[in-house]
């Protein structure tokens, strides 16, 4: 019964498997017939060796019969190096095939993914995931299978052969196979187990790796350098102690496999010897060809028994990489081509009713009974001490977490009754990080609006005071603003990303501690730019800020917030008297 079961769920992890390579039946077609082709003609080469020993066995052969065999079978040895090279390029073309369409579907899944359940797996193991792995899939699903069906025609074609023509030689040849079926199961379950292990260490030493480099200059300035690689060659070490033991284990595999091999034939031509000497009618050629299809049927069942073990891995790893795949609930709806909105004239009203909302994986509620109402085209400012849940209710306003309970309306429209993009849509939000991706500093400013015209993006970055630094630049607008903009100042990032922001035509700006970040000169230079947008209007701003003079210079009203409860909310004037700012 448990076998049955064991072979049912091996036999149901391989059709999930197996199922990547249906869409491809054209390559699957030519790989079929390539394969059969070079296998068959594999096989025939005993045949080849037997005819040739058997016309060296006559003295009186003619040259031409040598000639009319040898000839013969170069043309067939011919067609199987020509169909060789077919399942070769049939079987790079699946792999690449297969790889690729997995890659972008599982790209296409995580952007899919709602970001409160994105926080599950690390950016590591994701990376990991969409190159390492599905690699290991593509590659084991088509050369390892590759393997196994050739290794599936050596041993048919092989013991197929032996049988035929001498039964009794044949079960001497098969005994050291039978033992090779055994060492092989448990050989094979072991390293399953072993690689799953070694895999997980590598996803591990993978995460660290790339958190480490992705925080280097944290990493110089805390002059941590030897503490970090005394960690990363601790995992490091733990990864190389479990390939030495996944190496034994394969190489004692391997021994025993060649020596069963070794002896299968060894103990056939043995007793062939024996055979012939006792005048039983048995060739020299047949037995070359007996012992050479003896080596052929080992050959198969290595194959057949490794390529077994391989798809047996990558169906783990197939099943982690559908594991990590959203279900339905886990995703949102996402716009492949974004639509920019036209400008407003006056920002949304925005509403919180009744919102409460706890960080999944946490019991204490960040927010509690939160109630706020913003008028169309209001200059909110959010104050409140560190921790307090002010950047949580922006996180809450974009959409990537919903509230635990409570509404949030937009213009008297429930978010939740919209897909997520409908919201983030209308809002532009600048932060203290001012996040950048590399490429040119035209690619990072289009990238709110990859329509926008040369006037407008000139005419955003005006307005974000970044058209003459950039001008300023030997590359202009295509200069290169490094891994995360690490090739442009605090301010020049923050102004990059102000004429970004712009550039969308926001109908609510969200600044978070925009300027908080930046010394003196710049926080000047960008809150300069701030006030004179927000002045301007157009769009509804929320603004959360600890400096008084920004306060007070732009907010219509502002709310405070205490451990996630409102405790007041009023004019600068009026909450200056009350001493609550
Ligand atoms: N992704 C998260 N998962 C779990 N808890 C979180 C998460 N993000 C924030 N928190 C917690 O929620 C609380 C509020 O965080 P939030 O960032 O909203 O505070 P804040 O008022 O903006 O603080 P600051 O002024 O320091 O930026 C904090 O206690 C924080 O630890």
């Amino acid at each position: 019964m448990l076998l049955h079961n064991c072979r049912r769920s091996a036999s149901s992890e391989f059709h999930h498997l197996f199922k990547l390579l249906v869409p491809e039946k054209t390559l699957l077609m030519k790989f079929a017939f390539s394969l059969t082709v070079s296998s068959g003609v594999s096989l025939c080469f005993p045949l080849a060796l037997q005819d040739i020993y058997n016309l060296c066995a006559v003295p009186t052969t003619s040259q031409h019969e040598i000639v009319r065999v040898v000839g013969k079978w170069t043309a067939v040895f011919g067609a199987g190096a020509l169909s060789t090279y077919m399942r070769r390029l049939a079987i790079e073309d699946l792999s690449n095939t297969v790889a690729m369409k997995m890659r972008i579907e599982f790209f296409e899944d995580l952007l899919r993914k709602k970001y409160q359940v994105f926080g599950e797996n690390t950016t590591g193991d994701l990376s990991h995931q969409l190159n390492s792995d599905i690699w290991t899939i593509a590659y084991t699903i088509t050369n390892e299978f590759s393997s196994a069906m050739r290794g599936v025609a050596f041993f048919t074609g092989g013991a197929g052969f032996l049988l035929y023509t001498c039964p009794p030689l044949t079960m001497i040849s098969l005994f050291p196979m039978m033992a090779l079926a055994s060492i092989s199961k448990y050989y094979g379950n072991l390293l399953r187990r072993e690689r799953e292990t070694q895999a997980i260490y590598l996803r591990q030493l993978n995460s660290f790796a790339q958190e480490r480099l992705v925080q280097i200059k944290t990493i110089k300035h805390f002059t941590a350098e030897g503490i970090e690689l005394k960690k990363y060659a601790e995992k490091q070490t733990k990864v190389y102690n479990k390939a030495i033991d996944v190496a034994r284990y394969s190489a004692k595999h391997h021994a025993l496999m060649e020596a069963m091999g070794q002896n299968a034939v060894l103990w056939c031509l043995g007793y062939g010897a024996y055979l012939i000497s006792t005048g039983s009618g048995l060739s020299v050629g047949a037995l070359t060809a007996f012992a050479m299809y003896s080596v052929y049927a080992g050959l198969g069942f290595r194959l057949l028994a490794s390529g077994y073990t391989e798809l047996k891995k990558a169906a783990g790893v197939y099943n982690k990489i559908l594991e990590t795949k959203s279900s339905i609930d886990d995703k949102e709806e996402i716009l492949i081509s974004p639509t920019i909105l036209p400008k407003s004239t006056v920002g949304p009203s925005i509403i919180f009713k009744n919102v409460s909302f706890t960080y999944p994986g946490r019991e204490i509620p960040v927010l509690d009974n939160i109630n706020l109402e913003i008028k169309s085209g209001e200059i909110w400012g959010i104050v409140g001490p560190s921790g307090c849940g002010k950047s949580t209710l922006f996180h809450l306003l974009t959409h990537l977490y919903a509230p635990t309970s409570g509404l949030i309306y937009i213009d008297n429209v429930d978010i939740h009754t919209k897909p997520a993009w409908w919201a983030r849509q209308q809002i532009s939000i600048v932060s203290q990080e001012a996040p950048l991706f590399s490429g040119s500093i035209l690619d990072n400013i289009k990238y709110s609006n990859p329509n926008a015209t040369m006037e407008e993006v000139i005419d955003a970055c005006k307005r974000a005071d970044a058209y003459d630094f950039i001008n300023n630049f030997e590359d202009k607008f295509d200069s290169e603003v490094g891994e995360g903009g690490s090739a442009l100042s605090g301010g020049q990032k923050q102004r990059v990303a102000i004429a970004r922001a712009l550039l969308k035509t926001p109908h609510m700006l969200l600044l978070d501690e925009a300027t908080s970040g930046l010394d003196h000169q710049s926080e000047k230079t960008v809150q300069g730019i701030l006030e004179r947008e927000v002045k301007n209007r157009g769009f509804t701003v929320l603004l959360i800020s600890h400096k008084i003079r920004t306060l007070k210079a732009l907010t219509d009203r502002i709310a405070v917030l205490h451990a996630g409860k409102i405790i007041a909310t009023g004019t600068f004037d009026e909450l200056k008297e009350s001493k609550h700012i």
